[in-house]
C-alpha cells in the first residue's frame, strides 16, 4: 500500500486509516469487514471509530486527567469477531486509548482477572455480552458501553466524498497518540505460567503489519476468510490488522465451521470455473483446523470433493501456524488442494519472526527463515557441545517487539538479553539449508531423559504417521532412575475406535506402539508410557497445555 503521508513512515495505526479513506474514492469505497452477509467499509468503519471515540471521551474515565484524551487508559473490548470489534480497536486507538481484547470463552474469574490486572476504566462490550460484563464491570469498577451497531453499506447508499474529506480532518486534528504510545494489550495463554499482558505499541503494530503485507504480499486484492479468535496475534495480526493495512477485505466466520469454510470456498470458485465477486484468496489457521477440513472432505461425496478441492486450489494463500503443523496433515493438505501450507512460527511478545517463503521451497518440519526486518540469534545452552548442529534458545530482534509485560518491570527485564534481543523459551536448531526447526518450548516440550534431552514434537511428529493415530501429545513424566519417561497420550482414528470398541480391546497397545516405533526413534525416545484419549484438552487456538496435563497425570 502505498503511503500518503509526507513523514518517513506511520507512527499509528489511524494514521492507515486515513491512508486507506484516501484511497476510498465516493465512486469506489472499497469494503474492509464483511460479517454475517453485510458489508462495511473503509468509510463506515472509520466513521463508527469516531463516534466510539467520542463516547469514550464523553465517559469521566479515571486516568483521564480531565484532558480530551484517554491518555493510555485502558479499554477491554469483548465482541465477537465482527465490524464492531474493529471499530472498538480503532475508536479506542483514536482517543489515545489502550485496547485490550478480550477472550470470548473466558469464564468470569478469568475475565476479573484480565481486566483488573490491566486495570481497565472502561469496557466496550456488543449487546450480547451485556448481562455478563454489567457483572464484570461492576466488579472492576469499570464504567460499560455497549458498541454502536456499524452501518453497514446495505444499509446506506455511498455518500462518501465530503464524509472522507471531513474523517481524515479529524483523523489529522487528533493526533494525539505518539509511535511509542502503548496501543494493545494482549493475554498469552499461560501455557508457560501465569498469563502475562504483553504491551505493543503503535509502532510495533505498524512495523508488523508492514511486515506481513512484504512477506506475504497482501494486498487490496486479497479476501480473507477469517476464523480465528481476536485476542491472539494469529487472529489479530495475521489476519485482521496487517489485511486491514494493506487494504484488503476480511470476512469474518466469528465460528469455525468445517462445512462453511470449504462451502465458502466453493461459493468463491464455482465448478464452471469462474470467479465469483468477493471470491477469498486467503485463508490461515491453526493446525488442527486443516486436520479438521480433511475429516470433513473425507466425509463428501466424490462429486462435491472435486468442486471443494479444485475450489481450494484456487486461492492464492494458504498459512498455517500457532503450533506445529503435523508431517501428515501438510502432506495429504498438498496432495488434495495442492497449496503446501505456508508455515511460520510467531509469539505474542514479537507476533511473527519465522516464515516459509512466499515463493521458494516451503520445506516440512521447518518454520523458515527470519522474516524482513527481524534478527535471530541461538543461544546454545551448552558451550562445550561438540556437534555442528547448533540446538538452543532462540532469540529475536526486530521492530515489532513489544515494549514489555504490563506492571512487570522485573519480568520484562529478565526476558532480554544484551543488544535487546527478546529471550523466546523455545529451542530450535537450523538445518543445513538455513531454515529453522521448532524443537518446542523449554520447559514444557523439551524432556530430560536418562541424559538425552529429547523434543517432545519430534517425537509427536513421528507417531502421527501411524495409522491408527489422529492426535497425539508427548510429554515427560518424573522418573526417579530416568530423571523423566516420554509419555504419550494418544486419540485414535474414529475407525480404529469403533474396532476397538467392537473388539473390546485397546486401538493400541504401549507394545504395538513400541513395537512400531523401533523402525523409526532412537531407543530412548520410544515412549514408555501410553494413554488413549477421546480428545485433547486444546485452549482457542487449539493448544494443548502440557503443565497442566503434566500436574493432572501426576507429573508435577
Ligand atoms: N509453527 C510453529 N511450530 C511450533 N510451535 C509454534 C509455531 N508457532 C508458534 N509456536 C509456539 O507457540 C508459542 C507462542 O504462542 P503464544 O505467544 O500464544 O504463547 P503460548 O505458548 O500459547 O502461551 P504462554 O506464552 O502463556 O506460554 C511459541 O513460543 C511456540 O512455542
Amino acid at each position: 500500500m502505498e503511503t500518503n503521508t509526507a513523514g518517513p513512515s506511520f507512527h499509528t495505526f489511524m494514521e492507515v486509516v486515513k491512508a486507506v479513506l484516501r484511497q476510498a474514492s465516493a465512486a469506489n469505497e472499497r469494503v474492509a469487514i464483511r460479517a454475517d452477509h453485510k458489508s462495511y467499509s473503509y468509510l463506515q468503519l472509520s466513521a463508527s471509530a469516531l463516534n466510539i471515540s467520542n463516547l469514550l471521551l464523553s465517559k469521566d474515565i479515571k486516568g483521564t486527567n480531565g484532558t480530551r484524551y484517554l491518555d493510555g487508559a485502558r479499554v477491554g473490548i469483548v465482541a465477537k469477531p465482527s465490524a464492531e470489534f474493529v471499530a472498538a480497536v480503532l475508536g479506542t486507538w483514536h482517543c489515545g486509548g489502550v485496547a485490550v481484547p478480550l477472550a470470548l470463552s473466558y469464564p468470569e474469574a478469568e475475565l476479573l482477572h484480565v481486566m483488573n490486572d490491566s486495570d481497565v476504566s472502561m469496557i466496550l462490550s456488543t449487546q450480547e455480552h451485556q448481562q455478563l460484563m454489567e457483572n464484570v464491570a461492576s466488579k472492576c469498577s469499570a464504567h460499560l458501553s455497549l458498541i454502536p451497531a456499524v452501518t453497514s453499506m446495505e444499509q446506506s447508499g455511498s455518500g462518501a466524498a465530503d464524509m472522507i474529506a471531513k474523517l481524515i480532518g479529524e483523523i489529522e486534528e487528533s493526533r494525539i497518540a505518539e509511535g511509542d504510545d502503548p496501543a494493545l494489550i494482549l493475554y498469552t495463554s499461560g501455557t508457560t505460567g501465569k498469563p502475562k499482558g504483553v504491551v505493543h505499541t503503535h509502532k510495533s503494530i505498524i512495523a508488523q503489519a508492514q511486515i506481513l503485507t512484504a512477506a506475504w504480499e497482501y494486498t487490496c486484492s486479497d479476501q480473507f476468510l477469517h476464523c480465528l479468535p481476536l485476542h491472539h496475534v494469529h487472529g489479530l495480526f495475521n489476519a485482521l490488522l496487517a489485511p486491514l493495512y494493506a487494504g484488503s477485505l476480511v470476512e469474518f466466520m466469528p465460528k469455525f465451521s468445517v462445512r462453511g469454510v470449504w462451502q465458502r470456498w466453493r461459493e468463491s470458485y464455482p465448478k464452471d470455473g469462474s470467479k465469483a465477486d468477493g471470491a477469498i484468496t486467503s485463508f490461515t489457521g491453526v493446525p488442527t483446523m486443516y486436520t479438521r477440513l480433511l475429516q470433513g472432505y473425507e466425509t463428501m461425496d466424490s462429486d462435491l470433493q472435486v468442486a471443494s478441492a479444485s475450489a481450494a486450489n484456487k486461492l492464492r494463500l494458504m498459512m498455517c501456524g500457532s503450533s506445529a503443523l503435523p508431517y501428515p496433515v501438510l502432506k495429504q493438505w498438498e496432495e488434495i488442494t495442492g497449496h503446501r501450507l505456508l508455515e511460520r512460527y510467531g509469539m505474542t511478545e514479537f507476533v511473527m519472526a519465522l516464515s516459509n517463503p512466499l515463493h521458494g521451497l516451503r520445506k516440512a518440519g521447518t518454520v523458515g527463515k527470519p522474516l524482513p526486518q527481524v534478527e535471530v540469534k541461538i543461544i546454545a545452552e551448552d558451550e562445550s557441545r561438540t556437534g555442528t548442529t547448533e540446538v538452543g534458545e532462540l532469540c529475536v530482534r526486530s521492530p515489532s517487539l513489544f515494549k514489555g509485560y504490563w506492571k512487570q518491570p522485573k519480568i520484562t527485564e529478565e526476558s532480554f538479553i544484551d543488544g535487546g534481543f527478546f529471550k523466546t523459551g523455545d529451542t530450535v536448531t537450523v538445518d543445513e539449508d538455513g531454515y529453522y526447526v521448532i524443537l518446542g518450548r523449554t520447559n514444557a516440550d523439551i524432556m530430560k531423559v536418562g541424559g538425552y534431552k529429547l523434543s517432545a514434537l519430534d517425537i509427536e511428529a513421528v507417531l502421527l504417521e501411524h495409522e491408527v493415530i489422529s492426535e497425539c501429545c508427548v510429554l515427560g513424566l518424573p522418573d526417579k532412575d530416568y530423571g523423566e519417561v516420554v509419555c504419550a497420550i494418544i486419540v485414535p482414528q474414529a475407525d480404529a475406535k469403533r474396532r476397538s470398541e467392537q473388539e473390546l480391546k485397546p486401538a493400541i497397545s504401549l507394545e504395538e506402539l513400541q513395537n512400531w516405533s523401533k523402525e523409526k526413534l532412537a531407543p530412548y525416545k520410544i515412549p514408555t508410557k501410553l494413554f488413549l484419549w477421546d480428545s485433547l484438552p486444546r485452549n482457542a487456538m487449539g493448544k494443548v497445555n502440557k503443565k497442566e496435563l503434566k500436574k493432572l497425570l501426576g507429573g508435577l
